[in-house]
């Protein structure tokens, strides 16, 4: 375990106690630059906001541009960021966690909300930990190193409940969490140290139903890009559905019907892939990564099928987009460029823009008295690692020069400036070492490293794998040019340095863009895959195909979905959005027959090759979009008695829940990577006749503000 202790001491001055409430009045404004500093709290620098975009004055606001205010800390918004309120203006602090009393500059203001940089940590709290990676205030990749883990899975778990109340309109079981700071909270109420929600409406500036606007699909734009890539799979994976679901995915909109940008995404690739990321499946736009490239690829290459061709068409049914107000316009998924970073976490979130329930705004004040009732929908104790660290399986390193020196890392955040790095704490071991090697081999053949700017330079990526179970790992280059110069040079020195090397491939990207992968892959030397397992079941992994980067995790996750399955080996099941088959094959160990159905052609075609490999005979999948290929095995007579679905971060397509009503299954398991989308899909199907009873929060990443869940519904109504 790294040392993840250490709560608390950071920076308490513990001089000015927490002040009195965090509703209006909390955030006294004080001179310009008469903030104590280096009291030894956390001074917020690096992850303070750059706000690099012209901005307009807006005049009227309780605070101004560079004014030094007092805030209290009254909630944590689904980026990390801390949200406190200056006479009822609600400021984004990053690094200030719930219950803590700040002193803050202000970075930025825009109509509904804006930015302040923390300078002086007065109250700390018990939450806090030093985070123990030494780049964390520069990296994108992590976001929450510096919560304690308990408070982490805690408020994970308060982002599922909340989103499940006020978005979702569900009932959730009132349950008692001993809280970071030892107190008791009602994990089902909004108004907890970690409830955000309460915060949202007022943060958009949105009046419940009303649709997003302009500014709030630019505040969810943040949340773009990056959150699912590592979910979503990477570019291949995720180009099929990317155009049509772009802007909405990314701007963690949630409404049905949106319109697919197209275009804007591409520049959502700054971002370490080193990391967390969700660059991989981080949030924040930050993440270069999968996220990137599920984005861009959409946008960019219409290879995977009729959805990346850009003309994505979502549109819902009247009544569910009725029934969900909130039909975002896409844009916001380009949102994660850099010179809008300041704009994006806002967040503030547009998800539930049109959700929010309007007593929420007064400042924590807690929704619709839903808590108490035993009949609701139960959400337990996020399901974390007992050592939340060096848990990804996959790293990709954007590389570049420094003084002619060939490097590797992350890019410094608001910029493509790459910094070298050295170690990723939450990757395994194997992957910091084989990128090590690379860099350093790299160096001894004078490798020159790809610019963006000059579109000159022949290495532009490094990407990694480590497969947990078998210790098996990939080496994949990513050039500028199609002929990988120094080869036999590149193989014997890899495959000297890099033990337990069985896989070293090629890609070749000579495309001006971020998205990570080009569309050739050659072997060099060794296989072409590697082999892992989750469970008892053997997984296949190429150089592209999506696998999940948590395997303790997935196991868990997985594990879960299964048990909510609820099989005895009699039952059809369908499996929505199956990706490689994961799912799938876990779950045809225990049923009669599973379908499962991907978007992606060559993920399907891994799913039917995992399926050989395991001697499983009883699941087949098709290619094409769950909402057309389902309706159509409906109209064929195949009648599921469960469907599982586990789709990206934008959610079910209307179609799709549709389909599950009619059918009429007895269970309904939903993987969710997105509690927003999560939370509407379930109104949709409570009101065609199911009931949630579960929704069990699984921390995939740790450290990270991503949040996964899955939920089990049982039909109510007989067919
Ligand atoms: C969150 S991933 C789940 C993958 C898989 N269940 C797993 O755990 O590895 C979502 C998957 O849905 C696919 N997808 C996106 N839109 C789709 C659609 N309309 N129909 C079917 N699959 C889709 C993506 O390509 C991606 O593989």
């Amino acid at each position: 375990m790294k040392n993840n202790s250490g709560r608390g001491n950071a920076g308490k001055s513990g001089g000015q106690g927490r002040g009195g409430g965090s509703g209006r009045n909390s955030g006294s404004r004080t001179a310009q630059g008469s903030s104590r500093r280096g009291d030894g709290g956390r001074q917020g620098s690096g992850r303070g906001r750059t706000a690099s975009r012209p901005q307009e004055e807006i005049t009227g606001l309780p605070v101004a541009k560079n004014d030094e205010v007092q805030l209290d800390i009254i909630g944590m918004n689904h980026s990390g960021e801390g949200v406190g309120r200056a006479d009822g203006y609600t400021l984004f602090v990053a690094g200030a966690l719930p219950g803590e009393r700040i002193s803050a500059k202000v970075l930025m203001t825009k109509k509904q909300y804006g930015y302040a940089k923390m300078n002086t940590l007065l109250q700390a709290s018990p939450a806090r930990v030093e985070a123990p990676c030494e780049i964390f205030d520069r990296c994108g990749g992590c976001q929450i190193q510096h919560m304690d883990y308990g408070a982490q899975l805690e408020w994970k778990r308060q982002q599922v409940a909340d989103s499940l109340q006020r978005i979702g309109k569900l009932n959730v079981q009132t349950f008692e969490a001993e809280s970071a700071n030892g107190a008791s909270t009602n994990a089902a109420s909004t108004n907890g140290a970690f409830g955000e929600a309460a915060l949202m409406k007022d943060a958009t500036g949105l009046e419940e139903g009303t649709r997003v606007s302009t500014e709030t699909a630019e505040a969810g734009a943040h949340a773009a890009g990056p959150s699912e890539a590592e979910k979503q799979g990477n570019a291949a994976y995720e180009a099929a559905s990317a155009a049509s679901s772009a802007a909405n995915e990314g701007s963690e909109a949630i409404g049905y019907a949106p319109e697919a940008s197209s275009e804007q995404p591409l520049q959502a690739l700054e971002e370490t892939g080193f990391g967390g990321g969700e660059g991989d499946e981080n949030s924040d736009g930050r993440i270069a990564g999968e996220a990137a490239e599920k984005v861009a690829g959409g946008a960019t290459a219409p290879t995977f099928g009729s959805a990346a061709d850009g003309t994505g068409t979502d549109a819902a049914p009247n009544s569910l987009a009725k029934a969900f107000g909130a039909g975002t316009s896409a844009a916001a998924d380009g949102m994660s460029a850099p010179e809008l970073d300041a704009d994006t976490s806002a967040a503030a979130d547009s998800v539930s823009a049109s959700e929010l329930s309007i007593d929420a705004a007064a400042g924590g004040v807690s929704a619709p008295a839903l808590g108490a009732d035993a009949g609701g929908i139960l959400v337990p104790p996020t399901l974390g690692m007992s050592d939340p660290w060096r848990y990804r399986n996959k790293a990709q390193v954007p590389m570049g020069e420094e003084n002619g020196r060939l490097i590797g890392g992350f890019y410094a955040r608001g910029s493509h400036r790459i910094v070298d790095m050295e170690t990723c704490i939450i990757q395994h071991e194997a992957n910091d070492e084989m990128v090590e090697a690379v860099k350093e081999i790299g160096r001894e053949l004078g490798i020159t490293a790809y610019d963006e700017e000059t579109g000159r330079g022949l290495l532009r990526h490094v990407v990694v794998k480590v497969a947990f179970a078998t210790g098996e790992k990939m080496v994949v280059l990513v050039t500028n040019s199609d002929r990988l110069p120094k080869a036999e040079q590149w193989i014997a020195a890899i495959t000297e340095r890099v033990p337990g090397v069985k896989s070293i491939c090629h890609n070749v990207n000579t495309r001006q863009t971020n998205v990570i992968f080009g569309d050739i892959t050659r072997v060099l030397w060794g296989e072409e895959v590697i082999h892992d397992y989750i469970g008892d079941i053997k997984f296949a992994i190429s150089a592209r195909s999506f696998y999940q980067v948590n395997p303790a995790q997935t196991e868990v996750l997985y594990g879960k979905t299964l048990e909510y399955a609820g099989l005895t080996g009699n039952e059809t099941v369908i499996d929505a959005y199956c990706g490689i088959g994961t799912i799938s094959l876990f779950l045809a160990q225990k049923a009669k027959r599973v379908y499962g159905v991907e978007i992606v052609k060559e993920a399907i075609e891994d799913a039917r090759k995992n399926a050989e490999i395991n001697g499983i005979t009883n699941a087949e999948f098709e290619v094409g979009a769950s909402e057309d290929v389902i309706p159509r095995w409906k109209e064929q007579g195949i009648t599921p008695d469960v469907i599982v679905v586990d789709p990206p971060r934008k959610g079910c397509d209307a179609r799709l829940l549709e389909t599950i009503i009619e059918m009429q299954p007895e269970r309904v398991v939903y993987v969710s990577c997105n509690p927003a989308t999560l939370a509407r899909d379930l109104r949709v199907l409570e009101d065609g006749g199911f009931k949630t009873t579960k929704v069990q929060p699984v921390d995939m990443f740790p450290q990270t503000v991503h949040v996964e869940a899955v939920a089990l519904l049982t039909r109510q109504n007989s067919k």
